[in-house]
């Protein structure tokens, strides 16, 4: 049951490959019960039910498997369907011990925010096996630490070995692009601690009508190279939302390309960049649209606009959510020229710089939209632009 559900998975026939999912999570197999617990958080040929999941999710570890372990981890994250706590670095710790390529990429990353060189080690051990592993995004970030001499030596001829064989399955070098590491109070060397994450950063306000502030070294180089390793395969070209009618439009005013990361494809690595991200605007990440990458080339823009929905464009995406609060924007590379984020009214222009990131406020405090919350990405003059955008509503989106 559980082989026949996975190939009806891969022929997109999810309703009644959930129904065998589930027939073979009642009969006790532990990856049946994973996957049915998957398509109950994502919604997937069921109804999305997070708590029915984690219940699921906790027999299958009670019966020993570390990869439910995982994804109990990524689901507390959210704080929503299950506590984040110390619990979650025991789950992913003992999912690393199994060498599940997710868990290696997810520590690692977080080990390579520390200043620590034996941190940094772990970090480079990590990716290295989780490349050995078949992880692609852990060789493309392995090979970008490798050629850069971070956490180790430079080793241009081992990057150049990893490079060579991905470009052999088509994956290209990514985009050049370095930040400074985050300055945080660490734990000792080696220890998993994922409540680092909820530590307060240092925010720099710009201008307080309309609140706009910035976030220095919030991101750290291996998580701008994530964010952009996962946007890449599934950029196209940008929209916009028709005033009238709430309906996409590809339109002059927004000129780039971008990704929204599908939360199927969300491993614990990208929850915890976007818990980052939502922690840096005081905002729960359960209010947090979903993920945006977005890529400008030279002469590409968004011009003037306010990221507050128009009526009528609300009431086709969970309506009960409200509307769009707060934005953060995270920069992810270093752009040559041009690409700064402008506001017009409150005079404020922002520098991308890699791991920086913009907050700012749509709404007046009463909930009422403010037109002053008006703002630009300024045409891109040379090199290119990566940024990270979540839009943040007044209340509950995601459901876990
Ligand atoms: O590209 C920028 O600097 C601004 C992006 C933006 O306004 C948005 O994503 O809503
Ligand atoms: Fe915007």
């Amino acid at each position: 049951m559980y082989l026949l559900a996975t190939a009806l998975v891969s022929r997109q026939q999810v309703d009644e490959a959930c129904g065998l999912h589930r027939r073979a999570a009642e009969g006790g197999m532990a990856n049946a019960q994973i996957e049915y617990a998957r398509m109950l958080l994502y919604g997937v040929g069921t109804a999305a039910d997070p708590e029915h999941a984690v219940e699921w999710l906790l027999r299958a570890e009670a019966a020993g498997s570390p990869i439910a372990g995982y994804f109990l981890a990524l689901v507390a994250l959210g704080g929503r369907a299950l506590p984040h706590d110390g619990r979650s670095n025991e789950r992913l710790l003992a999912a690393v011990r199994a060498d599940y390529p997710p868990a290696l990429r997810a520590a690692a990353l977080h080990f390579g925010r520390r200043a620590d060189p034996n941190d940094q080690v772990l970090c480079l051990q990590l990716l290295e096996r989780g490349a050995g592993r078949g992880d692609v995004v852990a060789a493309r970030l392995l090979a970008e630490r490798l050629a850069r001499g971070e956490g180790c030596a430079a080793q241009p001829q081992a990057a150049q070995d990893i490079l060579r064989q991905l470009a052999t399955h088509g994956v290209a070098r990514l985009p050049s692009t370095t930040a400074p590491l985050p300055a945080s109070a660490a734990p000792a060397a080696g220890t998993l601690a994922l409540e680092e994450v909820l530590q307060p950063v240092a925010v720099t306000p710009l201008s307080s009508r309309p609140r706009v502030a910035t976030v220095d070294a919030l991101l750290s180089a291996d998580e701008c190279r994530l964010l952009i390793a996962s946007a890449q395969p599934s950029l196209q070209r940008s929209q916009t939302v028709d005033p009238d009618t709430g309906a996409p439009l590809p339109h002059a005013t927004r000129t780039s390309s971008d990704a929204a990361i599908d939360p199927i494809q969300e491993d614990l690595a990208l929850r915890v960049v976007q818990l980052r991200m939502t922690r840096a605007a005081g905002v729960p990440l359960t209010q947090a649209e979903h993920l945006t990458v977005l890529r400008y080339a030279p002469g590409e823009e968004y011009r003037p606009h306010r990221d507050y929905r128009p009526p009528g464009s609300l009431e086709r995406d969970r309506p009960e959510a409200g509307n769009r609060l707060r934005t953060i924007c995270a920069y992810l590379n270093p752009v040559e020229a041009g690409g700064e984020t402008e506001f017009p009214v409150a005079g404020v222009v922002v520098t991308p710089q890699p791991g920086r990131a913009v907050v700012f406020d749509n709404l007046h405090p009463d909930g009422q939209p403010d037109p002053d919350s008006l703002h630009a990405g300024r045409p891109v003059l040379r090199g290119e632009k990566w940024l990270a955008t979540l839009w943040l509503r007044e209340r509950t989106y995601r459901l876990f």
